[in-house]
C-alpha cells in the first residue's frame, strides 16, 4: 500500500490546529494532528519541507519503519518540533491500518481493557467561591474527576482561570501576554481551595490540581504536604522536569501522587522519573511524544514501575489527538485517568468524530480507525491566526516559567 499524498492542512476554528492527511494509492487516508501550540508553522515547515518529500512512495503497513526512518535517519532529534511531526505521520499511519483492517485501532492496540475512559474536566473560577460553584457544574455533568484551579489574591491573572469555562485557552494574543507570579501568594492560596471543596463535596469525587511547572523541589514537597488532608488524585507539574533527579527530594516530603510529562518529547525525559518511581503517572501525549509508537513504549515501561497513565487533553490538542489518545486509553493496561477539555462546536464541526462523552467517561465507537476525521471544506474558512501562550514574570520583573 504506497503513500501517494500527504498534506499539511492549518486552519483555525477559534484556535490553530495543524493536521496531516495521508493518502494511500489504495483509496485509504489517514489523518494525524500536528498541533504544537504557539509554534505551530514550525511544525507544518519540518513537515511539508523536510518528511513529506521523504514520505512519498513508502509502504504505508510500514509503520515501525518509517518511525525509525524519521527518528533515527534524523542527526538532531527528539525535539517536540520534530517528535510532533513524526507523530502525525505515525497517528495518520496507525489510522490507515485500522481502516485497512476494518477495525477501530483499540483493537489493533491489543483490544479492549475497560468500558470507558474516565476523564477529568477543568473547573476554574476568579475565587475559591466560583471555583467550588464551577466544581459543582463538573458533578452536575456527571464528571467523576474535576481538575481545579483558582485566582490567586494578590495577583491580576493565574494560570488555568479564564472567563470561558467549558474551551479555555491560553494562547490569548498575537504577542505574548505578560502574566505577574508570586509563589508565596499562591502557596498561601490553594490550600484553603481544596479545603472549601472537600467541606464541599466530601470525598467521593476525585480532585486534581495543576502548578504549571512553577515550584522548586522544596517548595512543591511543602504543598504536597499541604495538600495531603484533601487527598488529590494527582498534583501535576509541581517542579519543571529538566532536572528529573529533582523529584527525588519532592517525591520524599509527601504522599501527595505526582503527575508530570505534558511537555516531554520522548522517553529520554522521563526514564529516571519512571525507573526511579519518582512519579505517579505519565502525562505524555501522542502528539507530543512520537505517536502511538512511541508513546506505548513509555506506557510499558511506566507499566514495570506500577506508574499510570494520564495523557494531557488541553483544547490545543486537536479532537484527532483525543480520538487516537482514546483508543489508546480503551486498550493500555496502566490507564490511570485521561484530560478532557471539550473543543468549541467549530471546532468539532471541522472535526467530526466519533467518540462522545457518557457520565464521566469517554467511549469510542466502532468506525474504522481512530474515528475522527477533518472537513477540508469547513477546515478552510479559517485561516491561520498568529498566537501565543503568555509568559510569566515575578512581581520584580524577573522572567519566570509560564
Ligand atoms: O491541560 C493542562 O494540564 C495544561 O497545562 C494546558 C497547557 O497550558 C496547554 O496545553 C499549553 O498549550
Ligand atoms: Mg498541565
Amino acid at each position: 500500500m504506497k503513500i501517494i499524498d500527504a498534506k499539511v492542512i492549518v486552519t483555525c476554528p477559534g484556535r490553530n490546529f495543524v493536521t496531516l492527511k495521508i493518502t494511500t494509492d489504495q483509496d485509504l487516508y489517514g489523518i494525524g494532528d500536528a498541533t504544537l501550540n504557539g509554534r505551530e508553522l514550525a511544525v507544518a515547515s519540518y513537515l511539508q519541507d523536510h518528511l513529506i518529500p521523504c514520505l512519498i512512495g513508502r509502504d504505508a503497513s510500514q509503520i515501525e519503519d518509517i518511525w525509525q526512518f524519521f527518528y533515527r535517519g534524523a542527526y538532531w532529534r527528539r525535539g517536540p518540533v520534530g517528535m510532533t511531526a513524526i507523530a502525525a505521520i505515525d497517528v495518520a499511519l496507525w489510522d490507515i491500518k485500522a481502516k485497512a483492517a476494518n477495525m477501530p485501532l483499540y483493537q489493533l492496540l491489543g483490544g479492549r481493557s475497560r468500558d470507558g475512559v474516565m476523564v477529568y474536566g477543568h473547573a476554574n473560577g476568579r475565587d475559591i467561591a466560583e471555583t467550588v460553584a464551577e466544581v459543582g457544574k463538573y458533578i452536575e455533568l456527571g464528571y467523576k474527576a474535576i481538575r481545579a484551579q483558582t485566582g490567586i489574591p494578590g495577583l491580576a491573572s493565574t494560570y488555568g482561570v479564564s472567563k470561558d469555562k467549558m474551551y479555555y485557552e491560553p494562547a490569548d494574543n498575537d504577542l505574548p501576554s505578560e502574566n505577574l507570579w508570586s509563589t508565596s501568594k499562591y502557596l498561601n492560596s490553594v490550600p484553603k481551595l481544596f479545603e472549601t471543596l472537600r467541606e464541599t463535596y466530601g470525598y467521593e469525587h476525585h480532585l486534581l490540581h495543576d502548578t504549571h511547572h512553577r515550584l522548586t523541589p522544596i517548595e512543591a514537597a511543602q504543598l504536597g504536604k499541604s495538600l495531603e488532608p484533601y487527598k488529590l488524585f494527582w498534583l501535576e507539574d509541581a517542579v519543571p522536569a529538566e532536572l528529573q533527579e529533582g523529584f527525588r527530594l519532592f517525591r520524599h516530603h509527601t504522599t501527595t501522587p505526582i503527575a508530570v510529562g505534558e511537555v516531554f518529547a520522548s522517553i529520554h525525559d522521563c526514564q529516571q522519573l519512571i525507573s526511579e518511581q519518582l512519579i505517579d503517572y505519565i502525562r505524555t501525549t501522542i502528539v507530543h511524544a512520537g505517536g502511538i509508537t512511541h508513546l506505548r513504549r513509555i506506557a510499558h515501561l511506566a507499566e514495570l514501575y506500577h506508574v499510570r497513565t494520564g495523557f494531557h487533553g488541553a483544547t490545543d490538542l486537536s479532537p484527532v489527538t483525543m480520538g487516537a489518545a482514546l483508543h489508546f486509553d480503551t486498550w493500555v493496561p496502566n490507564f490511570g485517568i485521561q484530560e478532557y477539555m471539550r473543543h468549541t462546536d467549530e471546532t468539532d464541526e471541522v472535526f467530526p468524530h466519533d467518540y462522545h462523552f457518557d457520565n464521566g467517561y469517554l467511549k469510542v465507537g466502532d468506525t474504522p480507525g481512530h474515528g475522527v476525521d477533518i472537513d477540508e471544506a469547513k477546515a478552510a474558512k479559517y485561516p491561520y491566526k498568529r498566537a501565543y501562550l503568555p509568559v510569566n514574570r515575578l512581581e520584580d520583573g524577573t522572567m519566570f516559567n509560564w
